[in-house]
């Protein structure tokens, strides 16, 4: 059976300024793992026993990045999930979609994590160095974008 991850991509919006566009105002959190290669990946985690997939997903969010369920408004609309091999083994990871309150909150990183960025589109893309993540950052954008 494949492993089990859930988690959240975390956007805030910042007051554009009056000629830019919406699209261009959006910055999505990465946080860059402390272990192994050291890759920048949104919060998630393994589901715990017992735990559904949306609980497990706000909980990694609350241990990775310090943001509670209520200073996150949960997009309705958006879910992925990801399937890659990790050390052999099939591995499924669920992302919904989360858009900060105040974007001036601040991000507590565990020690799971030695850094987080906010990022734009493209720059996100880079720091995701993934195929099937960079892909849905950009599904992400075009769904953002078309509810403006
Ligand atoms: N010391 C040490 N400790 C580790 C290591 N490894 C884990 N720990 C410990 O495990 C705990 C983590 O527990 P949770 O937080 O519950 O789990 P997750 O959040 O799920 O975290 P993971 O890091 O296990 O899982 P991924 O992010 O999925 O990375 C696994 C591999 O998959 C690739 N990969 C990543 N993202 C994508 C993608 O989007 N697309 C594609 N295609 N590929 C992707 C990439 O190649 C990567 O190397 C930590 O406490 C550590 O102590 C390690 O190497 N050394």
């Amino acid at each position: 059976m494949a492993v089990r991850a859930c988690g959240l991509i975390i956007y805030r919006r910042l007051q554009p300024a009056p000629s830019s566009k919406v699209a261009d105002s959006i910055e999505y959190l990465l946080l860059q793992t402390s272990y192994g290669t050291h890759h920048w990946t949104p919060p998630k985690g393994h589901v715990d026993p017992g735990e559904d997939d949306l609980q497990t997903a706000f909980r990694e969010t609350q241990e990775e990045a310090g943001l509670q369920a209520s200073q996150l408004t949960l997009i309705d609309g958006y879910k992925k999930e990801l399937h890659y091999p990790v050390s052999g083994k099939p591995k499924t990871v669920v992302y919904w979609l989360a858009e900060m309150k105040d974007c001036n909150t601040e991000i507590k990183l565990s020690e799971e994590h030695q850094a987080f960025q906010w990022l734009k589109l493209e720059d996100a893309c880079k720091f995701a160095e993934y195929e099937d993540m960079q892909a849905m950052l950009k599904e992400v954008h075009q769904f953002l974008c078309s509810r403006e």
